[in-house]
């Protein structure tokens, strides 16, 4: 049942609503201005610094406590901060309270990096901890404090393992706490996930939240406004309220915020209703892919590959329409002949079988780009799904309906109160503040680093990359020391796999097709001379926990072997190693061939290599490259992101007026 929750104060609450999109490029620049200008007020670190002292005095009185005197202290603080709210005197008391218990409880307590952590992200801020300082630990102290005021939390993250394992790990402290803990995965069932999100902290990951929320809004149609809730709460219309998953949406503390608020937020969620049983479709998605198999290349149509783009030439345009001309009844009409081609072509084109999708039991099953992972149930859109079904030949599934949608930017800024954490902000702090009006505030580490970064090798040809990788995998190896290699796609995992099968090296594979035992493969990875090829799947939150003779042989290395579309994605793969002060290394190892560099700068960098220049030279000048690369794939998918929120903006209008009934 919908429960109005107690809320945090006006302070904590007051964040600007900017909605960029309905502004003019002045407008957009004056708020970029305001949000450099205002950055130092809202993100000051010093300003949480100064609660340091007394959240450590109260720590010391807590020490001494027994078991009983702290119970009485949970409850009294619960009491009083559900009376009051969350006032400073009161934030304080509950962080060295969450503080105290986890040290009784998991024999770790809050460091003061994850205390200013805590605070940032509790006042509305992201909190930039770099890799492996300790996020999940950080997460509780928000949380608790939140839940104890009586506020429904909801801790987010990209993944269904991270979610699982955060939640395990961290329960024996909300258990402590008097707090009941929840996991939101894959597979649950609507009255499970009820008594689920009935918990005061609910871990879930975001995309089971907004199906879960789009389900809601489904059941609401267009009763979703607070008022109409209280006013069928009025009517004691019970039946709706009930068939509700959620209960509203309050704060949430998004971990690996950069991934779940920006990278994912390039696709919208839909929902989808039961599917269409239309069996001339069929032969209207073969005739769309016998013609697209017509056309030529470069005179038909120009394939950008880095920005994942494809486009009719006007030559193309017209070969379509005389290929469809007398096809029958679908193919009259300009704009959908071209478009069911267009869709053709991309599915021959643009989407790659072990990257972008898998086949298993003769069934097309999406690869998330972003974790690396399977996602079971879901298709794309608009004939796609089928089109890439004819182009693998697996059996024809039929297209469903679209019911509702929404955007990843649009979900998060219904919260009441949003709060985050990741490694890697700041490259995107512009656009966090821009959509979700979210400040970055960098949290110093707990400990110097001492990871070794060896630096960049660019070899000619694919080839001769994998061969370095599979000397350098060897070599390390041989010395007794654990090796994480990094690949971009399924199939790069599953080549160098064959390759090191070929040396002997014993090895474990962590990719979609293999994800059974991902803890035990993430358990095993930091023993001594263990090898891991990962895709995307352990390049975000995995913990590698080493074993003590390898911290003395120098820690676990890391390779990178191709850049990734964001530099933040490869920094995040460098911090699976060197956590917490211990040692590692990290090193990349790319090629000529690599996509993101064939496309943007094939010639330029072919006739480049055969330059007569000392190779550390250029290999400084091709790592310029490369970086110039990402950067602008990395302002392409900024793009696509404001588009994809505008054109979520422009549904939403012309669905509120389409739903209104005279
Ligand atoms: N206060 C603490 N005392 C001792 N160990 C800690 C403490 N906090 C965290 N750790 C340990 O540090 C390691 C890293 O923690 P965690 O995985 O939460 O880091 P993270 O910041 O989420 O990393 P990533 O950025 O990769 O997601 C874990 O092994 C954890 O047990």
């Amino acid at each position: 049942m919908y429960k109005r929750p107690q809320r945090l104060p006006q302070s904590v609450l007051e964040r600007p609503q900017l909605n960029l999109h309905k502004q003019g490029r002045m407008e957009r620049w004056s708020h970029r201005l305001a949000a450099f200008l205002s950055r130092p007020f809202r993100s000051s670190l010093s300003s949480y610094k100064r609660f340091l002292r007394p959240i450590h005095r109260e720590s010391i009185r807590l020490e001494s406590l027994t078991e009983a005197e702290i119970d009485s202290y949970i409850a009294e603080l619960r009491s009083e901060l559900f009376k009051q709210g969350i006032t400073n005197r009161l934030l304080v008391r509950s962080f060295a309270l969450v503080r105290e218990v986890a040290g009784r409880t998991l024999g770790m307590k809050h460091f003061d990096s994850q205390l200013l952590g805590g605070l940032a992200m509790f006042h509305g801020n992201i909190a930039e901890m770099h890799t492996g300082e300790g996020k999940t630990l950080t997460a509780t102290l928000s949380a608790a404090t939140a839940a104890f005021a009586g506020v429904p939390v909801h801790v987010v993250t990209v993944n269904d393992y991270l979610t699982a394992r955060d939640a395990e790990e961290m329960a024996p402290v909300y258990e402590r706490l008097g707090l009941s803990v929840g996991v939101i995965v894959h597979g649950l069932s609507p009255q499970e996930r009820r008594e689920i999100y009935a918990k005061d902290v609910v871990y879930c990951t975001n995309k089971e939240l907004v199906f879960d929320y789009l389900k809601d809004s489904i059941v609401l149609e267009d009763k979703q406004h607070k008022l109409h809730l209280h006013a069928e709460r009025l009517k004691g219309n019970q039946q709706i309220l009930e068939g509700l998953m959620l209960r509203g949406l309050h704060f949430a503390i998004v971990d690996e915020a950069d991934s779940v608020l920006l990278d994912e937020a390039r696709t919208p969620l839909i929902i989808s209703g039961p599917e269409i049983e239309q069996e001339e479709q069929r032969e209207v998605y073969q005739q769309a892919m016998d013609i697209a198999q017509e056309l030529e290349a470069e005179t038909h149509y120009l394939v950008n590959q880095r920005e994942r783009r494809i486009e009719y030439t006007e030559d193309g345009e017209a070969r379509v329409l005389q290929l469809t001309d007398g096809l029958g009844p679908f193919w009259v009409g300009r704009v959908r002949c071209l478009e069911l081609v267009f869709q053709a072509l991309t599915a021959l084109h643009l989407f790659i079988r072990d990257k972008h999708y898998l086949i298993k039991d003769d069934k097309v099953m999406i690869v998330d780009e972003h974790t690396g992972r399977v996602m079971e149930d879901r298709t794309w859109e608009r004939g796609l799904h089928q089109l890439i079904e004819i182009k693998e030949r697996c059996e024809l599934s039929n297209p469903r309906e679209t019911l509702a949608r929404i955007s990843f930017q649009n979900f998060f800024r219904f919260y009441h109160h949003l709060g985050g954490m990741t490694g890697t902000a700041k490259e995107v702090m512009p656009e966090l503040w821009q959509v979700y009006g979210l400040p970055v505030v960098n949290i110093p580490t707990n400990k110097p680093s001492r990871r070794k970064k060896l630096g960049v090798s660019i070899s000619p040809t694919e080839h001769e990359k994998w061969q370095k990788v599979a000397e350098g995998v060897r070599h390390l190896h041989s010395q007794g020391r654990p090796v994480l290699v990094g690949t971009h796609s399924v199939a790069a995992s599953e080549h160098l796999s064959e390759r090191l099968l070929k040396l002997g090296i014993e090895h474990q594979l962590l990719n979609a097709k293999q994800d059974q035992s991902e803890a035990d493969i993430v358990a095993r990875a930091g023993e001594p001379g263990c090898v891991t090829i990962a895709t995307n799947m352990a390049g975000r939150g995995t913990d590698i926990k080493l074993s003590v003779d390898v911290e003395a042989s120098g820690g676990l290395h890391v390779i990178l072997t191709e850049l990734h579309e964001a530099s933040r994605i490869d920094r995040q793969l460098e911090g699976r190693c060197a956590r917490q002060g211990d040692q590692g290394s990290f090193e990349v190892i790319l090629s000529l061939e690599d996509t993101i560099l064939s496309e943007a700068f094939s010639d330029l960098l072919k006739r480049f290599f055969a330059w007569p220049v000392p190779s550390a030279l250029r290999t400084r000048l091709l790592s310029i490259l490369m970086r110039r690369a990402q950067k602008q794939l990395e302002a392409d998918h900024a793009r696509m992101r404001a588009e994809l929120l505008k054109q979520d903006e422009r549904q939403r209008e012309i669905l509120s007026f389409t739903s209104s009934k005279i």
